[in-house]
């Protein structure tokens, strides 16, 4: 299938480079026509080793953005091989990048193997990626009962059992 970038929502955004090794390391991009992130890169001065299990480090990314947007945000996710294959994920589930944060970018990382094998990674590896996701901000009204009803009612986590109905 073929898309076109017109036919997208593409906004355009502010980024600075604040390391300027991301120049011949890789300015931020997507590698592929239709990649839905692009690469962080860590921005690190001598390779960084993560032991099985330990605390989770923050990796600098030489980036900053300014999304200055209502209509989304970014979020920090695993790249799926190094997630998959090597157990380099985040310290922090996702990260978050709110629309209005305008400083560095930062990288949580946490090996999460269970023993044994360290992660290194080296100065200009390809760590995370980086998604812009649609954000709605409903306003929030706060009300004594809700004013309808629904099939799940009151029911709660977990009440639809895990049984495939048919
Ligand atoms: O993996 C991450 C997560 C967050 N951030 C930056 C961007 C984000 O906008 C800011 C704050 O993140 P968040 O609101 O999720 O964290 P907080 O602990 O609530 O911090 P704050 O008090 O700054 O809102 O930190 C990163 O650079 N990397």
């Amino acid at each position: 299938m073929n898309v076109s970038p017109a036919s997208t929502f593409a906004p355009e955004i502010e980024v600075r480079i604040l390391d300027e090794r991301l120049h011949a390391w890789g300015l931020p991009r997507y590698q592929t026509d239709l990649a839905a992130g692009i690469d962080l890169i860590a921005c690190l001065d001598a390779p960084l080793r993560i032991e099985p299990q330990a605390a989770a480090q923050l990796v600098p990314t030489g980036l900053a953005m300014h999304m200055d947007s209502d209509a989304f945000f970014a979020m920090i996710v695993a790249r799926s091989g190094l997630g998959h294959k090597k157990g380099l994920v985040l310290g922090n589930g996702t990260g978050i990048i709110d629309a209005d944060y305008m400083a560095q970018i930062y990288v949580s990382v946490w090996n999460r193997n269970p023993a044994g094998e360290a992660i290194v990674i080296e100065p200009g590896d390809r760590i995370a990626q980086l998604l812009f996701v649609p954000v709605v901000r409903p306003r929030l009204k706060v009300v004594a009962e809700f004013s309808g009803d629904s099939a799940r009612g009151q029911g709660g986590f977990g009440s639809t059992g895990v049984a495939a109905k048919g």
